[in-house]
Parts: C-alpha cells; structure tokens; sequence
C-alpha cells in the first residue's frame, strides 16, 4: 500500500510517516511477522473466539478421524463389503453430521450475536468477532475471571455492562488488538482496565505490563483510581506517573504492574533510561484523537517505539474518532476489530442541547449571569476559549455570590487538583475551565455544562458537552454564539442532529464550512468600563 501522510481532522495538521516512523513500522513490523499465519475469514458481527476455537478444533478433530479412516487399506470395487467398511462408512457419517451440526451451531450463534448487538447499538468489523457480554457474570462462566472482578463491580453497583464494556472487554479478552468509539460517559475506561486486570492475573515484580497513556494529568490520575477500584482485593502494583516519579525513580526498583501517564513524562522517563518498557503486553492509548494531535503524536509515538514486545495487545478508545485517525488505526494495527457504539462522533443523547444567540461578545456577561439568577443548578462547568479568559472570567464572577472557582494551565498541579477536587465535592458550585479537562473527567451529576466560548471543533463540542449526562444520567448543554461564529454553527448543529436534538431550520441550511481550529480574536471579559479600570 502507497505510504502517505494522515491529516488528523481536529488538529488540521498532519501525521508525518516520515516524521514518526516507528508508530508506522512497529505495527507494521507486526503485521509482516504475522503475515505468515493464516488469515481467518472476515465475519461481520462474527462469534466468540472461544466458540470458533472449539468449533474449529472439533472441526479439526474430526477431520483427522476421517483421515485416519480414510487411510486405511482402499477396498475398490468389491461387492463384497465387510463388516468392517459397513462401520467405516457409518463413522463416517456420523462425522459428517457433527460437522454439519457444528456449522449450523455456529451460524445460530453469529446470527444471536447479530440481534443482540443490534439491541445495544453495538457496530463491529473484522474477523471472527468475539461474542459480546450477555452479563457481567459471564466473566467467570466464560472467560475465568478471579472473584475480586465481579465482587468490585457489584460494589460500585454496576448492574450490567454498558455497550463498550459488551463488546470491547471480549475482544481484548480474545487477545485482539481493538478501536473502539463510544459516547462520552459510557464507560469505556473499565472497557480495558477489566481485561488488563483479567489478562495479567497477578502482582509481579517483573517490569511494567501495561501502559495507559491519557493526554491530560487530571485524567491519568482518575484513570489510576477506577484501576484501584476495580482490583481492590488485589495487590496489583498500579502506578500514577507523578512529577516525582519522573525525576527521581529507577523503575527497575519499583514493582510497577500497569503504569498510568501522560505520553511526555513516559517518554521522558524512558530517554533517561530510569523505565524499560520492552516487557509491556498492553498498551491503551486512551483520547486516541487527541495523543495523535500535533504536540503530542511525537511523545506516543516514543512510547510506542519503547514497547518493543513483539506479543503487545494495544488499543485505542475515544468518543470522537475521525476517520483519519481510523484510517491511520486501519493501517497500523494487527487485524484489530473495530468496535463503534451508536453512531460514530455523536453527543450523548442523554444531554439537551441547546444554542442561544448573543449578538457580541459584551451579551454573554450578561447572558450568564441573568442564566444564574433565573436557575443555577450546581454543578455547572463553564468553558472559555483560553487561559487568559478564563481568569478574565473568574474576576468577574467570583465577587458573585455564587461559589466560583477556574481550573486552566497556568495554575500549579496542586492548584489543579484543589480545583478538581472541589469541584468533586461540591464545594465550588460553578468551574470555570479551558479544554484541559474537556476529555474524559468524570465528574458526578455535572446539571449543565456552559460554551461560553464558542467550541474549536466538533470534536471539542463533543467532549465538553460530555462532563454532564454521564452514565446514563441527564444533562443539559448551552452554547452561546456570537456573530463571529455564525459560520461555524452548522458543524455543532450536525452533532446535534445527529444526537436527536432539535436544531432551527435556518441553521441546517447554512452553508457547510470546512472546520478549521475556530479560535477568534474575542474582546476581553469586563464589564467595568475602560476608564474605571484605569
Ligand atoms: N457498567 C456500568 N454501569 C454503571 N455505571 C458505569 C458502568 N461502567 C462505568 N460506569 C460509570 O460511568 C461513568 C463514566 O464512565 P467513564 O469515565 O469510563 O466514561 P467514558 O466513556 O470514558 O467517558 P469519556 O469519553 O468522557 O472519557 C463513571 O462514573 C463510571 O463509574
């Protein structure tokens, strides 16, 4: 296949072959060792693994009964037949029928998965696709799970596992290399921290052997708690990548199972020779859109290279895969299936959406504010184009008499992590946030989430509208625009549409623009005039 650059949708920069080489010829590699081994058929909606194994290996059996039938003395044409050709000829049979009763068991099996799989939204591709979950109890039933498994999911009084967790859990169960796509707040981090757990069985002290990479700190960090909550009982050796880690620790003194971590500080640590990831057999690349994103796609790409196991089961996840990133996965991955659960880059539909025109820059002050009065519903997260606005903005309404707090790059880690932690807790009633925790940060019973700016891409829309309506809760969503987005309304109308939200006509039919990063020049937030300031 021609070699060619992938322009990643959300960033309108472009994935360079030449310039990270290793992502490419590391799956690459993979893919021409493996060449050698047959290729199964491609099945849509395929069976289990498992299922396929056993029908193939009484298929297999069969076979060789036949064989050794069949090897024996050839009688041509004689007339007359002995006794024992009549119980040759019978076994025969007999083996034909269970063959033919296999391939029936099977074809019912496909065709349950398929109905199934239609009842949860479930959309796969590949070959031989494992079954999806009926319930989390088949953990143990069909895959062995330890008892710890079932016993912390009951705790955190999960009843059944969500769509993502059906589909992707068996498939890396399998040992198959996955993209999955799934509606923010789905649950798709114990899609792949439950098989990790499940696949490396017990603590070790052997290296690290399994990576988690996420492109933001917050989300590394929350990422290391549902991995301890998930393997409480267990004394697995689950490691944040803190600040400190990276500076001062040798990993190979440090027992370390499954470590959690930005691409940067990996990367970091393994050019300072303190981490050996030659032994890592997962590899998730969580928010896969955004690591592959100019600014980080060169430290995961690193990280890849420094996984250098040949047997690495890696995946990735996201709520938003564009299809360049797809096409990218498609090439670069072990016959890996693809799992997408309702339709691919859509909202949740569990949040009501709504836009509300501005007119300036001037109207959103006001708008929020007269918003708060009539019905503040903590909590409410507030997003804003860039760090410098989010101060602005916090000036402005922390001498509200509304519990206000702002979380942005600028502040320290510690600052950060006050801010997320207040939050949490209901101690602040309204964040103020730039797009540093727009992915992935799960916070409990977000109400309503505010664009006071404008989203940069649907992409982002998607992912900031997703802290509220999370696991099966409602949620609501306002976006104010101004002037100056009107010619991007129609891209964030599609998401809505497409999430079964109601958009006005007059937007639909607004030309469609090709999205490119949407960040305008906006008048600072201030409502004291100039001269006061002064
Ligand atoms: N089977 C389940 N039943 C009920 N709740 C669940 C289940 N699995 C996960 N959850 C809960 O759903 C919430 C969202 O899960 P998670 O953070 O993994 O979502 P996500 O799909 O990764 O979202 P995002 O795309 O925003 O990162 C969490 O609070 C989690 O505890």
């Amino acid at each position: 296949m021609a070699e060619r650059d992938t322009s990643f949708l959300f960033s309108g920069t472009s994935f360079n072959r030449k310039k990270f080489p290793t992502v490419f010829t590391r799956f690459k590699e993979k893919k021409e060792n493996d060449e050698l081994i047959e290729e199964p058929k491609l099945i849509e909606d395929g069976n289990s693994a498992e299922e396929e194994e056993r029908g193939k290996a009484q298929i297999v059996s069969k076979k060789r009964k036949r064989k050794a039938v069949n090897s024996g003395p050839v009688e041509g044409f004689s007339v007359f037949k002995s006794s024992k050709s009549q119980k040759v000829n019978e076994d025969d049979e007999q083996a034909e029928n269970e063959i033919i009763q296999g391939k029936k068991e099977y074809q019912r099996q496909v065709e349950r998965d398929a109905i199934f799989r239609k009842k949860h939204n479930i959309h796969v591709s590949g070959s031989n696709v494992p079954s999806p979950l009926q319930s989390f109890a088949e953990l143990k039933t069909r895959f062995k799970s330890k008892s710890y498994i079932l016993r912390n999911l009951a705790d955190l009084g999960f009843k059944e596992p969500t769509p993502i967790q059906r589909q992707a859990i068996p498939v890396l169960l399998s040992g198959r290399e996955c993209f999955a796509s799934a509606p923010t707040g789905s649950g798709k981090t114990f899609a792949f921290v439950c098989p990790i757990l499940m696949k490396l069985k017990r603590a070790s002290k052997d290296g690290v052997r399994a990576v988690i990479l996420c492109p933001t700190r917050e989300l590394a960090a929350q990422t290391a708690r549902e991995c301890k909550k998930l393997s409480k009982g267990r004394k697995f050796y689950i490691k944040l990548m803190t600040k400190q880690l990276v500076k001062g620790a040798d990993f190979s003194k440090i027992p370390c199972d499954i470590l959690i971590s930005t691409p940067f500080r990996v990367q970091f640590a393994v050019r300072k020779r303190k981490l050996d990831l030659s032994k890592v057999e997962f590899l998730v690349l969580d928010e896969s859109d955004k690591l592959f994103e100019l600014g980080l796609v060169k430290q995961v790409d690193s990280v890849v290279k420094a996984c250098s196991n040949p047997s690495i089961l890696r995946s990735l996840f996201s709520a938003t895969l564009p299809d360049t990133v797809e096409e990218l996965a498609r090439t670069i991955m072990h016959d890996a299936i693809r799992v997408i659960i309702g339709r691919k880059n859509s909202a949740s539909e569990s949040i009501k959406q709504k836009l509300v025109f501005v007119g300036s820059e001037e109207g959103k002050l006001l708008a929020l504010r007269q918003t708060f009065e009539e019905s503040l519903n903590p909590p409410v997260l507030v997003f804003v184009q860039n760090k410098e606005r989010a101060k602005e903005l916090y000036n402005e309404m922390k001498f509200d008499d509304i519990r206000a707090d702002v979380i942005h790059a600028d502040l320290s880690q510690i600052q950060r992590e006050e801010a997320v932690n207040n939050f949490r807790a209901g101690k602040t009633w309204v964040l103020i946030a730039t797009d540093v925790i727009a992915r992935g940060m799960d916070f409990k019973g977000v109400n309503c989430v505010v664009n006071y700016d404008f989203p940069d891409s649907s992409a982002a829309y998607i992912h900031r509208i997703g802290r509220s309506g999370r696991a099966g809760r409602s949620g609501e969503a306002i976006t104010l625009y101004t002037e100056a987005d009107v010619p991007y309304l129609r891209n964030i109308a599609n998401v809505m549409a497409a999430s079964g939200g109601e958009v006005p006509t007059w937007i639909m039919s607004l030309p469609k623009q090709k999205w490119k990063k949407h960040r305008p020049q906006r008048e600072a937030i201030l409502t004291k005039p100039i001269d006061e300031e002064e």
